[in-house]
C-alpha cells in the first residue's frame, strides 16, 4: 500500500508554508514563499489576499513535487494562520473589495474609540473574551464595509462574504462551494460569543454587519469540504482541520492538559495555557479564547498576545540594517556581557498584553555615550523576553498557578540566546522540542484526526525535546533588569496623539 501523508498549510504573517507530515508526526518536506507586506500610511498594514491565495496553492503542488509524492497519497490537508486578519470578498467573482486588514494594523483605532464610548468593553469582555482593539476582526469588517464604495449596499444585498485566512483559503480550495471558519478562529473576530457558540447579533448590530456576511463555525477538526479538482491535480482531498495558528501550536506542543501553557516566538509572540472546559476570565489584561472544538467538546484558553516579537529583529536587519540575517542578532548579543542599561521597547503597532495600549510606539531608553550595536541588538533580544515576562506574570496571578516550564517554539525560538535570557528573567526551565514547526504539526495532527490517521492515544505519547534551558541568573540582578523594562515601558506608553 502506498504510503499516506497530512499536508498542513501554515498561512502566516510573512509567508506561506506547506508541510508534510508522516505517520510519526515528522516532517516530510517543506515549501515555502514570503509574499507582499503593504503599509499604506504609519502603523496599516495589509496583504493582497490574491497573491496570498497564489502563494499558498503555489508551495501546495511545490511540497508534493519536492518530496515526489502524488496527490493521492495526501489523506487529509489541514490550515493554520494568522488570526483575525480580515478579508471581504463578492461571493459572485470571488475577487476581495479591498486588500487583507493585517491583525497587526492600527487603521480602526477610532471605530475601537466608539465602541469604548458606546460602553461596550464589559458586553465585549464577557460574550467574546477579548478587549476593544484594533487587533480584531470586527472594527476591520467595518472599516471595510465604510471605506470601499458600494460596499455597504451590495453586503445589505447579501453579496459580500467575510473570512479570516482560513475561511478565504478553504473557500478558494472548493472554489466557493464552503464558507466556513472553526471556533478558535471565530473567537477572534469580537463578534463571536465563546460561550453560547454563536455569532453575536447585537455586536453584529453595534458594527453594523449583516451576518449573512459570516462564514459557519464547525469544529477544528472536521471535513470541511474537498479540495476542488483544478486546486491540486484533479484530486478531491479532505479539508479537515483548521485552527489559528497560536492554537494549533499549542495542540501541536501536546498541551492538551489544562495548566500546560507555550510561548510561541514569531512575528509577534503569543503565550497561551489550556484552560480546559472553562474559560478563565482574566483580571490582568489577558484574553479569554477557544483553544480548539474536537466533536462537541470545546477547550478554552487564556492567551497574551505580543504584537512585536521576531519582526523586531526584521526591523534590525531591514531598517536599521545592524545585522544581515536574524540569526546573527544571537552571534552580535553575545559579543557583550549585558545590553549595558539599554532597553528597546518595540511598541511599533501599540502594546498588546497586559498593556492593551494602541497609542504607545516603540522607543530606545538608557542610550549612553558608550551604547553600541551590539547593545541594542542584545536589547532587542532582552525586548521579546522581558514583554513575555509581563504576560506570565499576569497569567500565573490569573490562574492561581505555578509555572514551572515553560514551552516554547516559533522561528525565533532557534536564537538559544533568547531562550536563556527567557530562561533567566522568568526563572523558569525553557523547554525546546526537536520540531519547532508545531503550528504546522498542531493543524495536521487535527486534520488526521477527522480521517483517522491519527489518534488521540499516539499524540498524547508524542513530543521530544531537543534543548532545556535553566534559569542562571541571580534572583536580584533578575528584579533589578526587570523593574528598568517596567520603567521603559511607561515611557513608550500613550504616545502617539
Ligand atoms: N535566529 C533567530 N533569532 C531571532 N529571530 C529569528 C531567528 N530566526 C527567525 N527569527 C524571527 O522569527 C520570525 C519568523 O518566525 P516564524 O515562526 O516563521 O513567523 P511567522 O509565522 O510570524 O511568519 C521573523 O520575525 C524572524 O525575524
Ligand atoms: O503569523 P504569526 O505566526 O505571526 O501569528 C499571528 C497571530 O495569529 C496573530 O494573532
Amino acid at each position: 500500500m502506498e504510503k499516506k501523508y497530512v499536508m498542513a498549510l501554515d498561512q502566516g504573517t510573512t509567508s506561506c508554508r506547506a508541510i508534510l507530515f508522516d505517520k510519526k508526526g515528522e516532517v516530510v518536506e517543506v515549501a515555502q514563499k514570503e509574499f507582499g507586506q503593504i503599509y499604506p500610511k504609519p502603523g496599516w498594514v495589509e496583504h493582497d489576499a490574491m497573491e496570498i491565495w497564489g502563494t499558498q496553492s503555489g508551495v501546495m503542488r511545490e511540497v508534493l513535487e519536492k518530496a515526489g509524492i502524488h496527490v493521492n497519497q495526501v489523506a487529509s490537508i489541514g490550515i493554520t494562520n494568522q488570526r483575525e486578519t480580515t478579508v471581504v470578498w463578492d461571493k459572485h467573482t470571488g475577487k476581495p473589495i479591498y486588500n487583507a486588514i493585517v491583525w497587526q494594523s492600527r487603521q480602526t483605532a477610532d471605530i475601537c474609540e466608539v465602541l469604548k464610548e458606546k460602553g461596550l468593553e464589559n458586553y465585549i469582555r464577557e460574550h467574546t473574551g477579548l478587549v476593544i482593539d484594533a487587533y480584531f476582526s470586527g472594527t476591520k469588517i467595518k472599516w471595510i464595509l465604510e471605506h470601499v464604495e458600494g460596499a455597504r449596499e451590495k453586503a445589505a444585498q447579501g453579496d459580500l462574504l467575510f473570512g479570516t485566512m482560513d475561511t478565504w483559503l478553504i473557500w478558494n480550495m472548493t472554489r466557493g462551494a464552503v464558507h466556513v471558519t472553526d471556533y478558535s478562529n471565530a473567537a477572534r473576530t469580537m463578534l463571536y460569543d465563546i460561550h453560547q457558540l454563536e455569532w453575536d447579533n447585537y455586536l453584529l448590530e453595534a458594527l453594523d454587519i449583516p451576518l449573512s456576511m459570516m462564514p459557519q463555525v464547525k469544529p477544528s477538526s472536521y471535513i470541511y469540504g474537498y479540495t476542488h479538482e483544478k486546486t491540486l491535480g484533479g484530486a478531491n482531498i479532505p479539508i479537515a482541520g483548521a485552527a489559528g495558528d497560536q492554537q494549533a501550536a499549542l495542540f501541536g506542543q501536546g498541551c492538551f492538559e489544562p495548566g500546560m501553557v507555550k510561548n510561541t516566538y514569531g512575528t509577534g509572540s503569543f503565550i497561551l495555557m489550556n484552560t480546559g472546559d472553562q474559560g478563565i476570565f482574566s483580571k490582568k489584561g489577558l484574553l479569554t479564547t477557544i483553544a480548539w472544538g474536537i466533536g462537541d467538546k470545546i477547550t478554552y484558553a487564556l492567551e497574551g498576545s505580543i504584537f512585536i516579537a521576531g519582526a523586531s529583529i526584521q526591523w534590525l536587519r531591514d531598517e536599521m540594517r545592524l545585522i544581515f540575517s536574524s540569526d546573527e542578532s544571537e552571534y552580535f548579543a553575545n559579543k557583550v556581557t549585558d545590553s549595558g542599561g539599554v532597553y528597546v521597547v518595540p511598541a511599533f503597532s501599540g502594546l498588546g498584553a497586559p498593556y492593551w495600549d494602541m497609542y504607545a510606539r516603540g522607543a530606545i531608553l538608557g542610550l549612553t555615550r558608550g551604547t553600541n550595536r551590539n547593545h541594542i541588538i542584545r536589547a532587542t533580544l532582552e525586548s521579546i523576553g522581558y514583554q513575555s515576562r509581563d504576560v506570565i506574570d499576569a497569567m500565573v496571578e490569573d490562574a492561581h498557578i505555578q509555572l514551572n516550564r515553560l514551552r516554547v517554539d516559533g522561528g525565533a525560538s532557534a536564537n538559544s540566546f533568547l531562550l536563556q535570557f527567557q530562561a533567566d528573567i522568568l526563572g523558569v526551565t525553557v523547554d525546546r522540542p526537536k520540531v519547532i514547526e508545531t503550528t504546522a504539526l498542531g493543524a495536521a495532527y487535527l486534520a488526521g484526526l477527522a480521517v483517522g490517521f491519527y489518534d488521540m492515544h499516539e499524540l498524547k505519547q508524542s513530543g521530544q525535546l531537543e534543548q532545556s534551558f535553566e534559569p542562571m541568573m541571580e534572583a536580584s540582578v533578575r528584579e533589578k533588569k526587570y523593574k528598568g523594562w517596567q520603567k521603559a515601558v511607561s515611557r513608550a506608553m500613550d504616545w502617539e496623539e
